[in-house]
């Protein structure tokens, strides 16, 4: 059986993977289980390890879920569901003015249609986006100036307020993205808690402990909505559409997002009903998961990964938009704040399963610069080619 290798990009650099020569299927209920999250806000421990259990057994086999009763209103979800559509069927000069390649330091902003390529193994990215990260005053639980925050930990704080100026002209669109990030902020922070339980670790493991490079410190007793004792901040939103594809690109078989893993701890991703979602298994073969109704799909990223000594996987996805509909999908990444240095935890290793990795701050953004300079050195090719000559991948 002839395997292909699939190359990663990853916050550290290259990594490869093996698939199978098969076509995508549709996946069983056994590879990508749904969780019912209500046990989760039951005040009994009992109840939270029935999610903590189910949430471990799938993460250590493909390391993609579903949830539902999550919590988040449908309403918020329509809402934002529309105002990213209101965003991306602007002209592109529009859209441009909010540009991340030009405009932001911290990739923020949108980006084009084929303005990146995820995957060096694939085509550039048929996928549009929007993206924002974390403000404090942006923060539901304990909004807080910029000013506010100490001076060692503000320039971790990636949010950019281009992003909302260049949108002002479009009703309630900060209001609306801003509502449903929030209530993913807050489900996220519940359910990292349930990973930690997964984890044999205590639910706050990693609501309090703080560990700046350098000087080392553990804050218990304090409030975990207090900053800086909480480390949960990392996130940012996403918004993705997937415009349909041209007859040149269903030609060359353009993806809509390629191959790649998420960076953080975990992502909650909303998608729409047109489904092209797929999952790579733990065996190699490329699985389909389909939209389902009411609920949200969870997926591991490559830091929890490394925290876990890779007994969770950070699992290989990609999107292909196959039908004549345009799709929207609403990822959520989340991970710890960046001034946090984290190790692998006392949990996954033991005398014969030392830990395989050095404690590292989760904003690396190893991947993000490889692709960004990619994409400048591929621009410069471009606009040194004659006109007549089609530089690959652009
Ligand atoms: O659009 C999707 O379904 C997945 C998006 C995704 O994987 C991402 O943005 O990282
Ligand atoms: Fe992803």
């Amino acid at each position: 059986m002839s395997v292909t290798k699939l190359e990663l990009r990853t916050a550290l650099g290259p990594v490869y993977r093996d698939v199978l020569p098969y076509q995508p299927r549709d996946c069983t209920p056994e590879e990508i289980p749904v969780i019912d999250l209500k046990p989760m806000f039951s005040s009994e421990l009992s109840e939270r390890k029935k999610i903590s259990s189910a949430i471990k057994a799938a993460a250590i086999n493909n390391g993609f879920f579903y949830v539902k009763n999550h919590g988040i209103s449908p309403e918020i979800i329509v809402r934002c569901k529309s105002q990213v559509l209101n965003f991306m069927r602007q002209p592109l000069e529009t859209k441009d003015r909010i540009r991340s390649h030009k405009y932001s330091k911290y990739f923020n902003g949108y980006l084009g249609r084929r303005r990146a390529q995820i995957s060096p193994s694939e085509t550039a990215d048929v996928r549009e986006s929007f993206t924002f990260r974390y403000s404090p005053e942006l923060d539901p639980d304990h909004p807080q100036d910029i000013s506010e925050i100490p001076a060692d930990v503000r320039p971790w704080i990636r949010g950019e307020d281009f992003v909302w100026e260049g949108t002002k002209h479009l009703p309630n669109f900060k209001k609306d993205l801003v509502a449903y990030w929030s209530e993913c902020l807050r489900l996220a922070r519940r359910l990292v808690r349930m990973f930690a339980l997964s984890l044999d670790l205590g639910e706050d493991y990693w609501d309090e402990k703080v560990t700046y490079p350098g000087a080392e410190y553990v804050s218990r007793n304090v409030s975990v909505n207090i900053w800086p004792a909480n480390k949960r901040i990392w996130h940012s939103g996403v918004f993705n559409y997937y415009p349909t594809r041209t007859q040149e690109e269903i030609r060359q078989e353009f993806v809509g997002l390629g191959s790649h893993t998420d960076l953080q701890l975990f992502t909650l991703l909303w998608q729409d009903s047109v489904g092209g979602l797929q999952v790579l298994t733990r065996e190699g073969q490329w699985i389909k998961a389909p939209p389902i109704e009411g609920t949200l799909v969870v997926n591991i990223g490559d830091y929890m990964m490394r925290l876990c000594n890779d007994i969770y996987k950070s699992t290989v996805h990609r999107v292909t938009n196959e039908s004549t509909q345009e799709r929207v999908s609403m990822p959520f990444f989340f991970g710890l704040n960046f001034n946090c240095v984290e190790g692998v935890v006392p949990s996954c290793t033991s005398e014969s399963n030392p830990a395989k990795y050095e404690p590292i701050s989760c904003g690396c953004q190893m991947r993000f610069k490889m692709e960004a300079e990619e994409f400048v050195k591929k621009e410069a090719k471009r606009s040194m080619a004659p006109s007549a000559v089609v530089v690959a991948g652009q």
